[in-house]
C-alpha cells in the first residue's frame, strides 16, 4: 500500500494535550548552557529560599527541589548528566554566598536530593505519564501520591541531617523536613510540569478571544480580594479565605493557571505569615505550629488544581466525542452531517465576499468488482487511500473533504472558479489513477475515480443546489466512461 502518513496527517485529528517535549540529542555547547542554565536557577531558588528561614530553621518556602523535578521531567533536555552537576553546583554555590561552612551546605545538598531523586524515579515511570500531564483526577491523586513519597524521603534525610544542620531532634527535624517538602511538591511541581506547549498556548488563545476580559478577569479580582480580606481581618482562618476564587480560578481558567495561582497564592500566603503581614494570631515560631501551617497552606493548594485537571481531562474527552460525532472512523475525514455544517458556513463566508465556489463530488469506479475480487478489507484499503490523495491534493486551506457515504467523498473549495476547480478535479483524478494498492506478494491493483464538478462563480447557489449538480455531473462522468471529470454550473 502506498505510504499514506503525509496524507492522513492533513485529516482532521482528535487534539491530544501533550506536555512533554520528545528527548533529542544535545551538542556538547547545548549540554554546558543547560547545565548553566540549571544551576543558575537553583543558586537563585536556594537563596530566595533561606530569605525565608526563621532563624535556626528550615527556610518557610524551599522552591528548589521542586521546580528541579518538574524542570527534569517538564523538559527533557535539561535531564542530563550535565544538568545535574549544574543543580548541585547551584546549591552550593547559594550555600557558598550566604555563608553556610561546605559540610553544611553539602550535607543540605544532599538531603535535598534525596526527595528530589526519589521523586524523579516514581515520576520517570511509564504508569506516572497521567500525573507527568497532570491529567484528570486520577493523574493529580497520582501525582500527589509520588509527592508525598519524595517527602517522605526527604523527611528521612532531614530527619538525620537537620540535628546536625540546625540542631533540634531527629524526630521534629524530620517531620518539618516532611511537612516542607510536602508544600513545595504539592505547590510547584504542579505549575513546572503544566507549564505550556505551543498546542496548549493556541487552546488559551482561542479561549482568551471566546470570553470577554471583564469575564475572564472576574476569578482572578475575586482572588486578590480575597486576600485582601485575609491580611484585613487575620486570624487563624484567613489563610482559607483564598479557598473559592481559587476553586473559582481552576473552574474558569486552565490547568496551567490554575497552578501558578495557587503558587502564588501560597508563597504570598507564607512569606506574608513570617514577614508579620497576613497575622494569624497563632504562635508560629513553635516548629509544631509551623508543620500545621505548612500541611494546611499545601492541602488548600491541590483543590483548585483538582478542579481544573478535571474540567481539562472532561474538555479533551469531549473533543474527542465531538470528533467521533463529527468523523468516519475508517478515513478520518468529516462525516455527512458534518460536512454539510462546514461547507455551509464556508459557502455563507464565500457568498458574503461574492467568491466563486466549486464542489467536487467524487466516486471510486467499478468499486464492488474491487470487493468482490480482492474481499471487504481490500475495498477498505482502497476507501482510505483515496481519502488520503484527494487530502493530499487540495489547496493549502480548511480541509472541507467529507465522506458522503460508501465510496463516495464530497469537497467544497471556498475560493474556486472554473478553471481551478477542473484543474484541482483533473489533479485528484489523475492521483487515484496513478496510485497502487498493494496486494501483498508483489501484487498490486489500480483504481481510478469519477468526479461531478458544480462551480457557483458568486456562491448564489445553496449546498444542496452544488450537491444537486455535481451529483448530476458525476452520473455523466460515470456514463461517459468512468475515470473523467464533468463539470456543470450550479443554478
Ligand atoms: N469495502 C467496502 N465496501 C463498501 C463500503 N461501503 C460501500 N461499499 C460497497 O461499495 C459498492 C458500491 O458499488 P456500486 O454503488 O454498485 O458501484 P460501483 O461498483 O462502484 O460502480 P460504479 O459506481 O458504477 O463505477 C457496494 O458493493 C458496497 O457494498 C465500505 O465501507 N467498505
Amino acid at each position: 500500500m502506498q505510504s499514506m502518513n503525509s496524507q492522513r496527517d492533513k485529516l482532521s485529528r482528535p487534539q491530544k494535550l501533550e506536555s512533554s517535549i520528545p528527548a533529542v540529542r544535545a551538542t556538547p555547547a547545548q549540554l554546558l548552557a543547560g547545565a548553566a542554565l540549571v544551576a543558575a536557577i537553583m543558586a537563585a531558588v536556594c537563596l530566595f529560599g533561606v530569605w525565608t528561614r526563621l532563624a535556626g530553621q528550615l527556610a518557610v518556602f524551599w522552591p528548589a527541589n521542586a521546580l528541579l523535578l518538574g524542570l527534569f521531567i517538564r523538559f527533557p533536555r535539561l535531564d542530563t548528566a550535565a544538568g545535574w552537576v549544574g543543580a548541585c553546583v547551584g546549591h552550593l554555590l547559594a550555600g557558598y554566598i550566604v555563608g553556610d561552612p561546605l559540610p553544611i551546605s553539602v550535607l543540605l545538598t544532599l538531603t535535598n536530593f534525596a526527595s528530589v531523586v526519589t521523586g524523579y524515579l516514581l515520576l520517570a515511570q511509564p504508569f506516572a505519564s497521567d500525573a507527568r500531564k497532570l491529567l484528570g483526577a486520577a493523574g493529580v491523586l497520582q501525582l500527589l501520591a509520588i509527592a508525598a513519597l519524595a517527602s517522605v524521603a526527604g523527611g528521612l534525610a532531614g530527619g538525620v541531617v537537620g540535628p546536625v544542620a540546625f540542631g533540634g531532634t531527629a524526630l521534629e527535624s524530620c517531620l518539618a523536613w516532611f511537612a516542607s517538602e510536602l508544600l513545595n511538591y504539592f505547590t510547584i511541581l504542579p505549575a513546572v510540569l503544566s507549564i505550556p506547549t505551543a498546542q496548549h498556548r493556541e487552546v488559551a488563545r482561542q479561549w482568551r478571544k471566546s470570553m470577554p476580559p471583564l469575564r475572564r478577569a472576574t476569578p482572578l479580582l475575586a482572588l486578590l480580594a480575597s486576600m485582601a480580606a485575609a491580611v484585613l481581618v487575620g486570624g487563624p482562618g484567613a489563610v482559607a479565605f483564598p479557598v473559592p476564587a481559587l476553586l473559582w480560578c481552576g473552574m474558569r481558567y486552565g490547568v496551567f493557571p490554575a497552578a501558578v495561582l495557587s503558587l502564588l497564592t501560597t508563597a504570598w500566603t507564607l512569606v506574608a505569615i513570617s514577614k508579620g503581614v497576613l497575622n494569624t494570631a497563632v504562635e508560629i515560631e513553635s516548629p509544631a505550629m509551623l508543620m500545621s501551617v505548612r500541611l494546611g497552606v499545601a492541602l488548600i493548594a491541590i483543590s483548585p488544581l483538582a478542579v481544573a485537571s478535571a474540567m481539562a481531562a472532561n474538555r479533551i474527552l469531549m473533543a474527542q466525542l465531538r470528533h467521533m460525532a463529527e468523523h468516519d472512523p475508517m478515513t478520518g475525514t468529516m462525516n455527512r452531517r458534518a460536512f454539510a455544517e462546514q461547507a455551509g458556513k464556508a459557502l455563507r463566508a464565500a457568498r458574503a465576499a461574492r467568491r466563486s465556489v466549486g464542489l467536487l463530488v467524487l466516486d471510486i469506479d467499478r468499486f464492488k468488482n474491487v470487493n468482490d475480487t480482492y474481499g471487504h478489507a481490500v475495498g477498505d484499503q482502497v476507501i482510505v487511500l483515496v481519502a488520503n490523495l484527494v487530502a493530499d491534493h487540495l489547496p493549502e486551506g480548511p480541509l472541507l473533504l467529507g465522506r458522503l457515504g460508501g465510496e463516495e467523498f464530497a469537497v467544497l473549495l471556498p475560493d474556486a472558479d472554473h478553471a481551478r476547480t477542473r484543474d484541482v478535479a483533473e489533479r485528484v483524478r489523475q492521483a487515484c489513477a496513478d496510485a497502487a494498492v498493494d496486494l501483498g506478494q508483489d501484487r498490486t491493483t489500480g483504481c481510478t475515480v469519477s468526479i461531478g464538478a458544480s462551480v457557483s462563480p458568486q456562491a448564489e447557489a445553496s449546498l444542496d443546489r452544488l450537491l444537486q449538480a455535481a451529483d448530476r455531473a458525476l452520473y455523466e462522468a460515470k456514463h461517459g466512461g468512468r475515470n473523467r471529470v464533468v463539470l456543470t454550473d450550479a443554478v
